[in-house]
C-alpha cells in the first residue's frame, strides 16, 4: 500500500479523496496556486507545495509542476480527482514513466481508447453493447449524411470526434440542413477540439441520461455500482443527480450494467469509471421503463465523477478507497451479486452562482456565515469554513450536499429539511432553486427528461 499519496487537485474533491487516504494509513500531500494559498483542502492536507500562480494551465494542468511536486513531497502516488488533468491521457502517461509514482487511475492506454468517441463505440459495438444506430467511422461529406437519413430518417445527430460533455453535437432535422450543420459540426470540432472529424448517429428527442458506475481491478475483475439518473441539466451542466433512477425496472437496471461490466472489460479498462447511456424515454409512460427499453452506450467517462457519492450512499462503497487500493494492486473483494442497492440518494450541487441572474457566478465574496446541514442521511462533501474568500479562478462549484432516504419520497423530504438549513451569507448559491426544484412537480414525478430545464420548466416561480 502506499505511504504518501499527492492529489493533483483543489475543493471538495481534494479533501475527499485526502479523507479517503487518511482512513487508509496513507499520508497526504496537496497543491496549490496563488490563488488557492489559504484553501481549506491545502488546510486539510499533512504538507502542500506550490505549484504555480492561479492561471490553471500555469499551476494545476502543468504537468511537470505536479510531477516535481510529488517528486519533492516523496510521494509514490498520484490521484487526479475530476476534472484538470483526470482524463489527461499524456499526463497519466507520464506518471506511468515516472520512476516510483503510481497514476491512481485507468491507464493511459484505456483512457486513450476510450477518449476517441468512434473507437469507443467500436469497442463497445464489438462487445454486443447496443450504441445510438450511427456510424463508427468519421463521415465527410454531405453526400454520406443524406444517405443515412435515407436509411435512419430523421433527425440525424452529427457528433465531433473529439467531443464530449456539452459541446461538438449538431442536430439536423432535414435533409436541407445537411450542409450547412456538416460544415459547422467540423468548423467546431476543428475549434474546439482540435479535431475535425465527426460521426453520425440518429438523435434521441426524449433520453434520460443514466450512467453505470464501474469499479475493475487489475485481475480482471469488474463490477457495476448500479446507475444514476443524470436526467436534470442545464446546459448541459448537471445540478442534481440520484439513484437508483425511478425510470428503470430492476430488469433493465440489471441488462444496462451487465452491458457497462462487457463494455469496460472489452477497452481492458481498470480502477473506476463510468459508462453513460442513453435511455429512450416511451412518452406518456406510466411507471419505470421496462426490459424492453431501448438504451444505448454514449461515452465512457475515465475518471471518478462528481456525484460518484450517490452510488457510495446507495451501496455503501467507498469508490475512492477502492480506487487507491486497486492501483495498489489489491483484487476486488466482492463479486457482482454481492452488491445491493439500499434506498435513495441525491446529490445537489452548490454552486456560487446567482440562480436569479441566469446563473451567472460569483465575482467574489466571504464566507460571513457557513452553516451546513446535518442530521441523519444528510452528508456534506466540501472544504470550506467561514470566514473563507471565495475563490473565483476556477469552477463555480463550492460543495455538494448528498441526502439518503429510504425511498425517493423520503429522499426528498429530508432534501428540503437539509436545504433549509443549510445558511450561507456573503455569497449568492443556488441553494434557492434546489429549493424549487424539490416541489416542482415533474421532478417529483420523476418524468423529466434531459430537456426538462433548458427547455420546459417555468424557473420564474
Ligand atoms: N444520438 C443522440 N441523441 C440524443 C442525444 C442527447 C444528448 C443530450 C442533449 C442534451 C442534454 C443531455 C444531457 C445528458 C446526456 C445527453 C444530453 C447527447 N449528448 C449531449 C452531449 C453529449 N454528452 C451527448 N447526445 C445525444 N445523442
Ligand atoms: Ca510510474
Amino acid at each position: 500500500m502506499f505511504r504518501k499519496v499527492l492529489v493533483a487537485n483543489r475543493g471538495e474533491i481534494a479533501v475527499r479523496v485526502m479523507r479517503a487516504c487518511k482512513e487508509l494509513n496513507i499520508g497526504t500531500v496537496a497543491i496549490y496556486s496563488d490563488a488557492d494559498k489559504n484553501a481549506g483542502h491545502v488546510r486539510y492536507a499533512d504538507e502542500a507545495y506550490n505549484v504555480g500562480p492561479a492561471r490553471a494551465a500555469d499551476s494545476y494542468l502543468d504537468h511537470e509542476a505536479v510531477i516535481e511536486a510529488a517528486r519533492k513531497a516523496d510521494a509514490d502516488a498520484i490521484h487526479p480527482g475530476y476534472g484538470f488533468l483526470a482524463e489527461n491521457a499524456e499526463f497519466a502517461s507520464k506518471v506511468e514513466d515516472a520512476e516510483g509514482i503510481t497514476w491512481i487511475g485507468p491507464s493511459s492506454n484505456a483512457m486513450e481508447a476510450l477518449g476517441e468517441k468512434t473507437k469507443a463505440r467500436s469497442i463497445m459495438s464489438e462487445a454486443d453493447v447496443p450504441i445510438v444506430p450511427g456510424t463508427t467511422d468519421p463521415v465527410t461529406d454531405p453526400e454520406e449524411v443524406k444517405a443515412f437519413g435515407e436509411e435512419y430518417g430523421y433527425p440525424i445527430a452529427i457528433k465531433a470526434e473529439g467531443g464530449g460533455g456539452g459541446r461538438g453535437m449538431k442536430v439536423v432535422r432535414s435533409e436541407e440542413e445537411v450542409e450547412d450543420q456538416l460544415e459547422s459540426a467540423k468548423r467546431e470540432g476543428e475549434a474546439y477540439f482540435d479535431n475535425d472529424s465527426v460521426y453520425l448517429e440518429r438523435y434521441l428527442e426524449q433520453p434520460r441520461h443514466i450512467e453505470v458506475q464501474i469499479v475493475a481491478d487489475e485481475h480482471g475483475n469488474v463490477r457495476h455500482l448500479g446507475e444514476r439518473d443524470c436526467s436534470l441539466q442545464r446546459r448541459h451542466q448537471k445540478v442534481i443527480e440520484e439513484g437508483p433512477s425511478a425510470a428503470l425496472t430492476d430488469e433493465l437496471r440489471e441488462k444496462i450494467g451487465e452491458a457497462a461490466r462487457r463494455g469496460v472489460a472489452a477497452a481492458d479498462y481498470t480502477n473506476a469509471g463510468t459508462v453513460e447511456f442513453l435511455v429512450e424515454e416511451e412518452p406518456g409512460r406510466d411507471g419505470p421503463l421496462g426490459p424492453d427499453a431501448n438504451f444505448y452506450f454514449l461515452e465512457v467517462n475515465t475518471r471518478i465523477q462528481v456525484e460518484h457519492t450517490v452510488t457510495e450512499e446507495i451501496t455503501g462503497y467507498d469508490i475512492v478507497k477502492r480506487q487507491i487500493r486497486i492501483a495498489a494492486g489489491e483484487e476486488i473483494d466482492f463479486d457482482q451479486d454481492d452488491v445491493e442497492f439500499d434506498g435513495h440518494a441525491i446529490e445537489f450541487r452548490i454552486n456560487a452562482e446567482n440562480a436569479a441572474n441566469d446563473f451567472a457566478p460569483a465575482t467574489g465574496g466571504t464566507l460571513e456565515t457557513y452553516d451546513p446541514p446535518g442530521g441523519i442521511g444528510v452528508r456534506l462533501d466540501d472544504a470550506l469554513r467561514q470566514g473563507d474568500d471565495l475563490v473565483t479562478d476556477y469552477d463555480s462549484m463550492i460543495a455538494k450536499l448528498v441526502v439518503w432516504g429510504e425511498d425517493r419520497d423520503e429522499c426528498i423530504e429530508r432534501s428540503l429539511r437539509a436545504l433549509r438549513e443549510y445558511d450561507i451569507e456573503g455569497i449568492p448559491t443556488i441553494i434557492p432553486f434546489h429549493r424549487l426544484m424539490l416541489t416542482d412537480e415533474e421532478f417529483v414525478a420523476s418524468t423529466h427528461t434531459t430537456k426538462y430545464l433548458d427547455e420546459e420548466m417555468d424557473q420564474s416561480r
